[in-house]
């Protein structure tokens, strides 16, 4: 059956914007449903367990994926997560990678009272650009946008960006 909206990943280093984007952008277009899979893999139990070294959930990526299947189908959702190898390429249409300096990030994360082992593994990663190779690692380059998100005139035009290329889709 053909979507009548489009699939999105946004996704990111953790402190990046991406729920603040969800967000903004289900407030433009209220149909979308937003997805922040990092709370929905803890409130449906779709998770192995918890790791208690990292103070992270470890996901049980079948149960994840069979979660998400059916609600997927008509389209319109937004899935907001730091990882997006796992969603199978014929679920999405557009992934929108946030991108913020590794400082401004730091800072971030340190106001999020993380420990400085998270923000230094999540700074690397941003520098690293862990997140940016996966999705290029895992589908076509025309549907991947890489965004900076570093201050609110970026949120904005980021938003409004994929609200028109919603439009456009259409
Ligand atoms: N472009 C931006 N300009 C200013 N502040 C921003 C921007 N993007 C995010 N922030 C701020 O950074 C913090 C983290 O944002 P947010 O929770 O949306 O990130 P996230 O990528 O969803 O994080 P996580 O992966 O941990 O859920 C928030 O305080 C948010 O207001």
């Amino acid at each position: 059956m053909p979507r009548s909206l489009p699939n999105i990943i946004i996704t990111g280093t953790p402190g990046t914007g991406k729920t603040s984007h969800a967000e903004l952008l289900k407030s433009h277009i209220p149909e979308l449903v937003h997805y922040n899979i990092g709370s929905l893999v803890k409130s449906e139990n779709l998770y192995e367990k918890y790791d208690e070294e990292w103070d992270s959930y470890i996901v049980d990526e079948d149960k994840l994926i069979d979660y998400l299947e059916p609600l997927v189908e008509n389209g319109g959702c937004i899935l907001d997560w730091h990882s997006c190898e796992v969603f199978p390429k014929r679920w999405i249409d557009l992934v929108a990678v946030l991108r913020t300096d590794h400082a401004i990030l730091w800072d971030r994360l340190e106001a999020r009272g993380y420990s400085l082992r998270k923000i230094e593994e999540n700074n690397e990663a941003e520098i690293m650009e862990v997140v940016l190779a996966e999705a290029r690692d895992s589908y076509d380059s025309e549907i991947i946008v890489e965004l900076q998100s570093e201050n609110d005139a970026d949120f904005a035009l980021n938003v409004d960006r994929i609200v028109e290329w919603i439009q456009n889709w259409k």
